[in-house]
């Protein structure tokens, strides 16, 4: 094994808290098809015609369009999705000049977590040149095929140059990852680090170890956002970089020297507030972190191990809040958490180039999102050693998790607005809300189609009763609720369990959260009479009332509603769907003249939303009752902004094979008919037939659905939940719901395994329901 590969595989399988050892990681390159990346078709290659219209002769007619109008290459080609991630290999990671070649598999990484993050399609381009001459050529005229330029892993100083002179010569972003991506994220943690620290930008003392690529660009950033000159110095592998000082030195060194009597990193760090380390493994020793400022911050960048591990620096000063450029330690300050973001916002507005205006945008945007309550996904999603512990700001939590799926919809508009504000945006975007929400249903679809009921919700916040508040997740989709901005939770419970919860919890409720106690509540008489005048001829008496009012919580919370004390109501947690359904179905009727019925949302990434009914109540629906269904889930997609084509399904298509299942979904199609519904709708139809339009044009020409269908009406309730409970995990597909339809006020009940968002999506929904039409 040569020697830079030794150090390479050492550096991951040496250090003790690493997740994966380098047997790992050397596996998951070689398995299947080498490397992380290949390139997928975007257009059908499968007939002569297909052939004819991608390429020769139907690709001549694209060619002459752009040769007319060269921005036209946007619409035609993938230009404008499209980054080169581009390296020589002289600073890999912290690893230092492993050349050209063994660089390959940090580009491929990063151009796999610009798709995985921000849907942008990249390739890694490694140029076996040190010669800066021959590097800036072999990129300059590559601009053609890409919306923009990633820089990576190339050494100072000569990143600084092949960046300037490329940005000079191209009309598209050239943005050089090292520098400026790690000095928005570092600068984004540092601005939270502070405000957790009642520090002052103005007043703070940085120490800077490193003076090339990262850490240039840090220095320059956090200068630009408001530390003094004077108040960050800067050590190399000479020790301090003062103001005289000969060796070692360039003009990017030079621009940051001060004066100071300090001439070694120890002497630098003496009283120091701040750290950040953008050098190598082990630089700085427990000794120097000692000596610094109460509170400390220290940033220890390097890659993959860094300058001091958050277990050392704790050891010696238990009150520093600390950051790696790692995963598996909190506060992982890493480009990841920019690149993809800035390169997604500045595409999407054919931005000329990355300016300082979109890079403190970018800063700021993750900054603030930081200091929001972090949904359950990302709480456990890998978020650290602390594996699901919940996580919020603090010491411990500084800047976003990387898989947090709202930073797409956070930092790309950020840095879009900023071009835009700026004068570099080519194509700018009229409706930014529109974009953060068509941006977070672009990764994840589930959020996409919340987004849009969430921003409703938000402009007309309601009153909701969440039934089951003594328990903790319910607590915590209450408080998110109210954070959110959707309206006023009442928790029913009693309030010393709710306070017990809240207190082990360690979020504060706050205000604008209230806490009905079914049982010592002032409305319970009057809930009991009511319910008794409802029910009398029923067989109830009273007191049966009364014990229900008072005992049971999904009947008191349904009165609630049902009493106008409340908008809307969210159960499910702790009883069975069944079992919820019952207690809420004795104080709210269906509406009159309707259908009671679960509808499901299915979240597909290539298909979008299609909405599944009924996936909750009849096992075996009449034709009249598959009509009524087709007509409110119709209404559904309505409201959720699609124009709903209807599919009855069945295991038949048009007649074949027969059986005696569809002819309940053929007259269901025939009741439909008569009574002339504006909607598209068909059947009765297999799946495949209902969601591909080119099958149903070969067979079923005279189908009349006119796209693929987005309303799927089951033949029965079998067949919904095996359709909605395995395509979740058979695919990447995500569903919400059941959502319980029909009800006379907007109850909801979730399944008892929902997790906070669940329940927090799902209280937003019957918020939703509960708007003036
Ligand atoms: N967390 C993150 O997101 C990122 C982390 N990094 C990390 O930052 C580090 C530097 O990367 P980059 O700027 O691209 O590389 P460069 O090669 O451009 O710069 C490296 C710098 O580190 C200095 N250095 C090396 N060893 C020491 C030492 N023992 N003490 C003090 N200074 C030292 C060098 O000093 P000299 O000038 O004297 O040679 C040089 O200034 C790497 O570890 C990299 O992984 C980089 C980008 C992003
Ligand atoms: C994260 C990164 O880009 C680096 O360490 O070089
Ligand atoms: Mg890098």
């Amino acid at each position: 094994m040569d020697d830079a590969r030794k150090n390479s595989v050492e550096a991951v399988a040496d250090t003790r808290t690493a997740r994966v050892t380098s047997e790992e990681a050397l596996a998951m390159h070689a398995e299947g098809r080498p490397g992380k990346l290949e390139i997928r078709l975007t257009k059908p290659l499968i007939t002569a015609r297909d052939l004819s219209l991608a390429y020769s002769p139907g690709v001549a007619a694209p060619c002459l369009e752009i040769h007319r109008d060269p921005s036209l290459a946007y619409d035609y080609t993938s230009k404008g999705n499209f980054v080169a991630v581009i390296s020589n290999g002289t600073a890999v990671l912290g690893l230092g000049n492993l050349g050209a070649l063994a660089s390959k598999p940090v580009m491929e990484g990063k151009a796999a977590l610009f798709k995985r993050f921000a849907d942008v399609d990249s390739m890694d381009l490694c140029v076996n040149t040190e010669d800066v001459d021959a590097f800036v050529n072999a990129v300059r005229y590559l601009g053609p095929s890409f919306g923009g330029i990633n820089l990576e892993d190339i050494k100072a100083p000569e990143c600084f140059v092949i960046e300037q002179r490329l940005r000079e010569l191209m009309d598209i972003p050239v943005f050089h990852d090292d520098q400026h991506g790690t000095a928005i994220v570092a600068a984004a943690g540092l601005i939270n680090a502070c405000h957790l620290t009642g520090r002052d930008l103005k007043t703070v003392k940085l120490v800077i170890n490193g003076a090339g690529a990262a850490a240039v660009a840090c220095a320059e950033l956090v200068k630009a956002m408001g530390i003094r000159p004077q108040h960050v110095i800067l050590a190399d592998t000479k020790g301090v970089i003062y103001r005289g000082r000969t060796e070692g030195m360039n003009q990017w060194k030079s621009a940051h020297a001060v004066e100071t009597t300090a001439r070694t990193l120890a002497q630098a760090m003496e009283g120091a507030d701040c750290f950040m380390g953008l050098s190598v493994k082990g630089a700085v020793t427990p000794a120097m972190v000692r000596s610094m400022a109460p509170n400390p911050v220290i940033f220890a960048m390097a890659n993959p191990d860094p300058e001091i591990t958050p277990d050392e620096a704790r050891a010696v000063r238990p009150d520093c809040i600390v950051a790696t450029g790692r995963s598996d330690y909190p506060n992982q300050v890493n480009n990841v958490l920019g690149f993809p973001f800035i390169f997604r916002g500045a595409l999407d507005v054919r931005a000329s180039t990355i300016n300082d205006a979109m890079k403190v945008a970018a800063a700021e945007a993750l900054a603030m999102l930081a200091r929001e309550d972090v949904p359950e996904e990302v709480a456990g999603a890998g978020a650290g050693p602390r594996g699901g512990a919940s996580l919020r700001f603090g010491p411990d939590y500084i800047i976003p998790n990387a898989f947090d799926p709202r930073l797409i919809s956070r930092v790309s508009p950020a840095v879009a607005k900023a071009a835009m504000e700026s004068g570099v945006a080519r194509k700018p975007i009229t409706d930014l809300a529109r974009y953060a929400r068509d941006l977070a249903g672009r990764l994840d679809a589930t959020a996409g189609a919340i987004e849009a009921i969430a921003e409703n919700v938000r402009a007309h916040p309601r009153r909701v009763v969440f039934a089951e508040g003594e328990e903790e997740k319910v607590i915590r989709a209450a408080i998110a609720f109210r954070n959110a901005g959707y309206g006023t939770p009442v928790l029913v419970g009693r309030e010393d369990r709710v306070n017990a919860t809240v207190a082990a919890l360690g979020i504060p409720l706050g205000a604008g959260i209230e806490i009905q106690n079914a049982r010592v509540s002032e409305k319970n008489g009057a809930y009991a009479d009511w319910l008794y005048a409802k029910r009398q001829r029923e067989g109830f008496l009273l007191r049966d009332c009364q014990r229900l009012v008072n005992l049971d919580r999904n009947v008191f919370a349904a009165c609630m509603v049902a009493n106008g004390d409340a908008d809307a109501m969210v159960t499910g947690v702790t009883r069975s769907y069944a079992a919820a359904l019952e207690g809420v179905r004795l104080a709210i009727d269906p509406a009159p003249g309707t259908v009671l019925f679960g509808l499901t949302l299915m979240l597909a990434r290539r298909s979008g939303t299609v909405l599944v009914a009924d996936t909750a109540i009849h096992e075996r629906p009449d034709a009249a009752t598959l009509a009524e269904i087709a007509i409110r889930a119709a209404a559904a997609a309505r409201r959720i902004g699609q124009e709903p084509r209807v599919a009855f399904l069945s295991f038949s298509t048009f007649g074949d094979p027969k059986g005696s299942i569809p002819g309940n979904v053929r007259d269901a199609v025939k009741l439909l008919d008569q009574r002339e519904v504006d909607f598209e709708y068909d059947g009765e139809m297999a799946a495949d037939v209902a969601l591909d339009p080119d099958l149903r044009a070969k067979l079923y020409p005279f189908c009349r659905l006119t796209g693929p269908a987005n309303v799927l009406v089951m033949p029965g309730l079998h067949a919904a939940h095996i359709l909605t409970k395995a395509a979740p995990r058979l695919t990447s597909a995500q569903t919400i719901g059941p959502l319980l339809m029909g009800l006379s006020a907007p109850v909801q009940i979730v399944g008892m395994e929902a997790g906070v968002n669940q329940i927090l999506d799902i209280a937003c929904l019957a918020a939703h329901a509960a708007l003036p039409k």
